[in-house]
C-alpha cells in the first residue's frame, strides 16, 4: 500500500473554529471548535439532525459556512488545488449517476482531480468492486454504492478521510472490513473522520469521539475518557440478604434497586465501601461487581438535553439494556 500521496501532507488536521452554519433562524451548525488530528479514526457522533452532514459538507467546501472558518492542512479546502489529494469524502452514496458505470464514475473523478488511471483499478480491487466495475451503478445495492463511495474517497490517496454514516447497507463482513480499512487509514497516518448516530457503531471503529448535538460540541476526547464521565456506573451485589443489605446501602446514602431474588443495583457508593459496610454488618456478600455504564448509556446521557427528533410515547433509549438502570 503506498503512503499518502506525494502531493498530501501526512500529519494533516481539520480545523475548526467557531464554525457556524445556519439554514434561516435555525443554526444546523452552531460555533463548533475543534480539532481533528491525525493517527485516529475520529468518531463524528450526534443525534438525528446534529449536524454532522452539515459539518462534512462545510469542510470539503460543498457548502459555505455562515461564520466561522474550517481548514484542511491549514487552509480552506476549496483553496486547496486538486482537491481529492487532499482529502477524500464518502458524503451521500446516492449522489452517483446511476446510468454510469462504477470504473467510469471512477474515471471521471480521476481526471478532474489529475489523478493516475492506474488508481481507478487499485481502489475498485481494494473496496471489492472490481468484479462489478462495468455494471450500471443504478444495479448497485445500497452496500456496494458504499462501497464505490469509499473507493472515490481513496482515490487521490489523500492524508484526509471523511466518511458519512458508512456503514450503513453493508453486511456484518462489509462492516468489519470498513473497521479494518479505518484503523489502517489511521495506522498509516491519516485523519479519518467518520460519522454515526449510532454509538454502538462507534464503539468498535473510533478511538476518539466528537460528540454534537443541535450543533454545538458535546464531548471531544477519547472513547474511554468519554464512558468514564458517565453516571451510570453502578455496583452489582449478590447476597443472600438482600433485604438487610438494601436498608444498610440505603441508610448510607445508596440508591438501590433490585434486580432479581439475591441481587441488587446500587448507585452512589463504590464497591469498596459496600464491602466494608456489609463486612462491618456481618452480612455475607458473594458478589460486588463493578458495572461501567456502556458507551451507548453515555452516549444517551450526554446527548439527552439535544435530541431533537424523539418518539414521543417511548424516548429513543427504548429497548437500550445500556441505558436502563
Ligand atoms: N439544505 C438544508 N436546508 C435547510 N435545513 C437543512 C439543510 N441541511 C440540513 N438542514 C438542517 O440542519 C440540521 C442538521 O442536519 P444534518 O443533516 O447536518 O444533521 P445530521 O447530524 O447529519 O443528521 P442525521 O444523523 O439524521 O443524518 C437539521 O435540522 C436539518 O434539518
Amino acid at each position: 500500500m503506498p503512503g499518502p500521496a506525494a502531493t498530501g501532507t501526512v500529519g494533516s488536521v481539520i480545523e475548526m473554529t467557531d464554525l457556524t452554519k445556519r439554514y434561516g433562524a435555525k443554526p444546523a451548525v452552531d460555533g463548533l471548535t475543534c480539532t481533528v488530528r491525525p493517527g485516529h479514526v475520529t468518531g463524528f457522533l450526534g443525534p438525528n439532525g446534529a449536524g454532522k452532514s452539515t459539518t462534512l459538507r462545510l469542510i470539503l467546501g460543498l457548502n459555505a459556512p455562515t461564520s466561522g472558518t474550517v481548514t484542511v492542512s491549514g487552509k480552506v479546502f476549496r483553496d486547496l488545488d486538486r482537491g481529492l489529494r487532499h482529502a477524500g469524502g464518502l458524503l451521500d452514496a446516492g449522489d452517483v449517476h446511476p446510468g454510469r458505470n462504477g470504473w467510469d464514475h471512477l474515471q471521471a473523478l480521476a481526471r478532474t482531480n489529475d489523478i493516475p488511471r492506474r488508481r481507478v483499478a487499485q481502489v475498485l480491487d481494494e473496496v471489492g468492486l472490481a468484479g462489478a466495475a462495468k455494471r450500471r451503478i443504478g444495479g448497485y445495492s445500497l452496500g456496494m454504492r458504499q462501497r464505490l463511495g469509499i473507493a472515490a474517497a481513496l482515490l487521490g490517496d489523500p492524508p484526509v478521510l471523511l466518511f458519512d454514516e458508512p456503514l450503513n447497507g453493508l453486511d456484518p463482513e462489509g462492516v468489519l472490513w470498513v473497521r479494518t480499512l479505518f484503523r489502517r487509514l489511521a495506522a498509516e497516518g491519516r485523519t479519518v473522520l467518520v460519522s454515526s448516530h449510532l454509538m454502538t457503531e462507534m464503539e468498535h471503529t473510533a478511538d476518539r469521539l466528537i460528540v454534537i448535538g443541535r450543533g454545538r460540541l458535546i464531548a471531544d476526547e477519547p472513547v474511554a475518557d468519554f464512558a468514564a464521565r458517565s453516571t451510570g456506573t453502578s455496583v452489582q451485589v449478590r447476597t443472600p440478604h438482600p433485604a438487610a443489605v438494601r436498608d444498610l446501602l440505603a441508610a448510607a446514602g445508596a440508591e438501590v434497586t433490585t434486580e432479581d431474588a439475591e441481587t441488587l443495583r446500587v448507585t452512589g457508593l463504590p464497591a469498596s465501601r459496600i464491602s466494608e459496610l456489609a463486612f462491618e454488618a456481618r452480612l455475607l456478600l458473594h458478589e460486588v461487581t463493578t458495572r461501567t455504564a456502556s458507551l451507548e448509556a453515555a452516549f444517551m446521557e450526554l446527548t439527552a438535553a439535544s435530541v431533537e427528533y424523539a418518539a414521543k410515547a417511548e424516548h429513543a433509549a427504548s429497548g437500550k439494556s445500556g441505558a436502563a438502570r
